[in-house]
């Protein structure tokens, strides 16, 4: 699988156990859909503690092509809303909610908006999404490819409805029509039709913020989200701390037996990296949540897991690299559609632990993990963030373990290699 960039960072070998505060820069899905809702929005908002990175600044420019204000404050960005209108270009680089998002509200702009992004965008599920636009009323041109590049264009109105639509290879195909739907003449019903939805958090995330903003939305069906038309409320946003970012710096207090404290941990949260309160307890950590934060104190020994990810799929990565450090084994299971993410990160995940001597398993659904030795070596990462967080983790215990291209984690933690450095050095990564 792809040959390794000459760009190598040692992982830093923890000289004893972790013991550190850090905080983590703001959620990426909620920065992204907070600036799509303010560019909807019938007034300014802002959008306070922004996670500044390359997937929130690509979604800022695609909405600043469309015609939106937004403005660098030292609080974040305020966004003001104006006449959707092309024609444009939109960079969507490596970000899903870019590609999934952005194409349904190019439809309420006057003009043409071509969409491309980085090579393997191109490969990542798209048609499902572009033929609900279309059963919608919005045109398309894809060349036949159902797959980015494709060119929106946009009438400056949408007539909407409902629409059927399989979302089980991304729960952003939903998430994309519920959020630009209020703004379309009918609304919008999505139905979806097909194998289980991945990443339902993220849907609710969705559902819980067009709420806040006043939108109308009945979820009360499991496979249906109706949308009624009007409005979506300004709203001034304060986005939490990225969750599933939080997850190899817990991880680290995991596997070397240390104390993290994630600073800022909200107590009730509608992320999916919530989940790894309950994940990292069953891998033997012991997790207090409290008005401080979350703090993780790790175990003599990690316990092997048999883990249904579906829900919190994105945190893959960083669990199967404790898991390869367990004293059972484990299996990840309900995780097929994490093949169209930033990698095939089954076949990423496989290859690469394997190399370092790891006994990993591709099954039909995900992984199976029976933990040996490991060894250094140089571990390649797709261009994938997660995949970068997963390495600096058996890093930690592994000596010599060299990471390709480490700067791409600035899809969604530019800081990530200075953070990683302050919590071995004991110091607040603030
Ligand atoms: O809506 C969102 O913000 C996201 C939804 C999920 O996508 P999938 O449903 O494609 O897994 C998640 O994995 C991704 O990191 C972010
Ligand atoms: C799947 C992910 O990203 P995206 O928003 O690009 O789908 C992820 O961050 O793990």
């Amino acid at each position: 699988m792809g040959s390794l960039a000459s760009d190598l960072w040692t992982a830093p070998l923890a000289a004893a156990a972790v013991d550190a505060d850090v905080r983590i820069p703001g959620s990426k899905s909620i920065t992204n859909r907070a600036l799509l809702l303010a560019a909807l929005a019938d007034g300014p908002s802002v959008v306070r503690h922004p996670l500044r990175a390359r997937d929130t600044a690509l979604m800022a420019g695609a909405l600043r092509t469309l015609g939106t204000r937004i403005e660098e404050t030292p609080q974040g960005w305020n966004v003001t809303p104006e006449p959707m209108r092309g024609p444009g270009r939109v960079d969507c680089g490596l970000a899903g909610t870019v590609m999934r998002f952005v194409p349904p509200v190019a439809v309420l702009a006057c003009g043409d908006i071509a969409f491309d992004g980085d090579p393997r965008a191109r490969e990542r599920p798209m048609g499902p999404i572009l033929s609900a636009l279309r059963a919608l009323g919005g045109a398309v041109d894809d060349g036949g490819r159902n797959a980015l590049p494709f060119t929106v264009r946009g009438t400056g109105a949408m007539p909407g409805g409902p629409v059927e639509i399989d979302a089980s290879a991304s729960s952003q195909f939903v998430s994309a029509l519920l959020l630009a739907g209020s703004r379309y003449d009918a609304g919008v019903t999505v139905h979806h039709v097909g194998k289980a939805v991945p990443s339902l958090p993220h849907i609710d995330l969705t559902v819980a913020m067009l709420r806040e903003r006043g939108v109308a939305v009945d979820d009360g069906d499991a496979h249906t989200w109706r949308v009624e038309p009007g409005p979506i409320r300004a709203y001034d946003t304060d986005v939490e701390p990225d969750l599933s970012n939080a997850a190899p710096f817990l991880a680290a207090g995991l596997v070397t037996g240390g104390r993290i404290r994630v600073l800022g941990w909200p107590e009730t949260t509608e992320q999916a990296g919530d989940a790894l309160r309950d994940i990292f307890t069953l891998m033997g950590a012991h997790v207090r949540l409290d008005s401080e934060g979350l703090t993780l104190r790790g175990p003599d020994t990690i316990t092997g897991v048999d883990l249904d990810l579906h829900d919190v799929s994105e945190l893959t990565p960083v669990v199967a690299a404790v898991a390869a450090l367990a004293t059972g084994p484990s299996r990840l299971r309900g995780i097929a559609h994490i093949r169209g993410h930033e990698t095939d990160r089954l076949a990423a995940l496989a290859t690469e632990l394997s190399r370092l001597g790891g006994d990993v398993r591709e099954t039909e659904d995900g992984l199976e993990i029976s933990p040996r030795p490991l060894r250094g070596g140089d571990f390649r990462t797709y261009h994938d963030h997660r995949m970068a967080h997963a390495a600096a983790v058996l890093g930690l215990v592994v000596p010599d373990l060299r990471v390709e291209d480490i700067a791409t984690t600035g899809k969604t933690l530019p800081d990530f290699a200075a953070m990683w450095s302050a919590m071995l050095g004991r110091e607040a990564a603030a």
